[in-house]
């Protein structure tokens, strides 16, 4: 496993943290700092803890010890200022499957707080125009993931952690993708993510955390 030492100037930092689940620990006394601006990728083999680790840094799931800290505060200090800087994105598409994609568009607008956004040059430049009545239940996975991120398009979030989020995708959406992960970086922004590819953005490499699989069990 990469770690990586602390830092106080880091956005997001993880100290020691430990994760078990189903019986089996993840990972232990896991230590790395994120700093503003930077993009890190989480990889490693299925089962290895990638999710695990994402929710813990979103406050989702408790690790079984350490912690996180936000601004070189604990997180849980500093949990409103986290929530309004945190964009999360799962690896299911979260999104509503009984409302429209213009609707889920609508939905997730309301909680980002953010109006100067053309929802319909939105749905035009995620190749949706033409679908945004549909159930999106009903539309393909990939269709789906990009109702989930249109969410990219509408926040004010600087810190975006995102699980396996160029999954489904085909090859322009990908390329959409990465084009609007390059700029929120270029905007100063940071950006946590899981894949099984390997990945470069533009000219930016990002920084590596392995996870690898332990398989014994307790
Ligand atoms: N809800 C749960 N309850 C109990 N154990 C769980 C739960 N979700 C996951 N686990 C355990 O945690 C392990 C790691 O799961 P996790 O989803 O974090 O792995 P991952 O590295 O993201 O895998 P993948 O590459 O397949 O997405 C699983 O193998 C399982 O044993």
């Amino acid at each position: 496993m990469t770690q990586v030492t602390s830092t106080n100037s880091s956005l997001l930092h993880a100290e020691q943290l430990s994760s078990i689940r189903g019986g089996r620990v993840l990972f232990e006394n896991l230590n790395f700092s994120v700093s503003v601006g930077q993009l890190w990728q989480v990889s490693g083999p299925n089962g290895a803890g990638k999710s695990s680790l994402l929710r813990i840094l979103t406050g989702l799931l408790e690790p079984s010890s350490g912690a996180v800290y936000f601004n070189g505060q604990p997180r849980n200090q500093n949990w409103s200022e986290f929530c309004q800087q945190l964009l999360f994105i799962g690896h299911k598409a979260a999104v509503k499957g009984e409302l429209s994609a213009l609707e889920n568009f609508h939905w997730q607008q309301q909680l980002s707080s953010v109006k100067n956004v053309d929802a319909w040059e939105l749905l035009e430049k995620l190749g949706l125009l033409g679908l945004e009545d549909e159930l999106t239940a009903r539309l393909s996975a990939g269709q789906q993931r990009r109702v989930a991120l249109t969410r990219l398009w509408a926040t004010k979030a600087s810190l975006w952690i995102l699980d396996e989020p160029f999954t489904a995708l085909d090859v322009q959406g990908i390329a959409l993708l990465q084009q609007r992960l390059v700029e929120h970086l270029r905007a100063g922004g940071t950006i946590i993510f899981t894949s099984h590819q390997s990945l470069t953005l533009s000219d930016l490499t990002p920084e590596k955390l392995i996870l690898e699989y332990q398989g014994e069990s307790l």
